[in-house]
């Protein structure tokens, strides 16, 4: 269970707190979607889930953040890490080695994962990434999808109960994201793993999240599930989030009073809608 309290953080080179007031509670499997504008304040609410603020970032830090029990303002980095596995938006900042196969090793020998262990996890995670392929390759020579999907490897492969992840589609073709959120909800489903994702395609999202929070200049402006949240189509636009057409287009629909369904969330659940409204 993640506990975020009234959290608020200022940089130390800001001259007002850039998220504020921030509550929210996350059961443990749960999969969370974070979306906001640009600015918004989405990746100091990652920094401060995998405990980079406040043992990076210096500033002031108001309220507090729980993760499993740790407040991790009173634990140090290290322990964060053995239950937060995160992976940055500048995925080139986060590699350690230079190749691959290196890269997945070195999170497990420095988590102390058993030997006849690490091998079998290694295999598994680039598997699961769709890149056992790209084992000897030099990550500087891979495109920037396949980067993040090394980065993403890394990670799943030190099975962390809390995964952190911020925009890991940015560089991925539609078919590769859909595939990467599809292996997330799997990790969250059949290990209990929760997952934590910023990403700006709220479609995609809204497909996969149980919880969708939509951040607005440091502060939560919903938290709900994903239908409840893409009710307000008009406001999330004013605040810098689109809407899909289909879901906007169905929302004016049920203030024309001619649809009570609830809100869709793609092209193929606004279909079965019209259905309704037709028929
Ligand atoms: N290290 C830092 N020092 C000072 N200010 C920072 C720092 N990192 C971010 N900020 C500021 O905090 C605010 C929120 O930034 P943040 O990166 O959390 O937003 P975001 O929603 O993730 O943005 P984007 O979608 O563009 O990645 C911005 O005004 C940003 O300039």
């Amino acid at each position: 269970m993640i506990e975020i309290s009234n959290f608020s953080f200022k940089y130390r080179e800001s001259d007002q707190p850039v998220v504020s007031g921030i509550d929210l509670t996350i059961p443990d499997g749960a999969f969370v979607g974070i979306t906001g504008a640009a600015g918004s304040g989405k990746s100091t609410l990652t920094y401060a889930l995998n405990g980079i603020i406040p043992h990076c970032y210096p500033g002031d830090f108001y309220g507090s953040v729980v993760i499993d029990g740790l407040d991790t303002c009173d634990v140090v980095l290290t322990d964060v890490s053995q239950v937060v596995g995160s992976v940055c938006q500048d995925v080139d900042s986060q590699f350690v080695t230079s190749i691959v196969e290196d890269e997945v090793l070195y999170g497990l020998e420095n988590f102390g994962v058993p030997r006849d262990e690490i091998e079998g996890r290694v295999s598994r995670a680039l598997a699961d990434m769709g890149i056992s392929d790209l084992r000897d390759r030099v990550i500087s020579s891979l495109s920037g999808g396949q980067k993040q999907k090394v980065a993403i490897a890394s990670i799943l492969a030190l099975n962390p109960r809390v995964l952190v992840l911020d925009e890991p589609t940015a560089e991925l073709d539609p078919a590769s994201s859909q595939a990467v959120f599809d292996l997330l909800a799997r990790y969250a489903r059949e290990h209990g793993t929760t997952v934590v994702v910023v990403e700006q395609k709220i479609a995609l999202l809204s497909q996969y999240a149980d919880l969708l929070v939509i951040v607005d200049e440091g502060r939560i402006r919903f938290a709900d599930e994903p239908a409840k949240v893409l009710e307000h189509s008009d406001e999330l636009k004013r605040i810098g989030v689109n809407c899909p057409r289909s879901t906007t287009l169905m929302n004016r629909l049920r203030a024309e009073g001619l649809y009570g369904g609830a809100s869709v969330r793609n092209v193929r659940e606004a279909r079965e809608a019209l259905k309704e409204v037709l028929a």
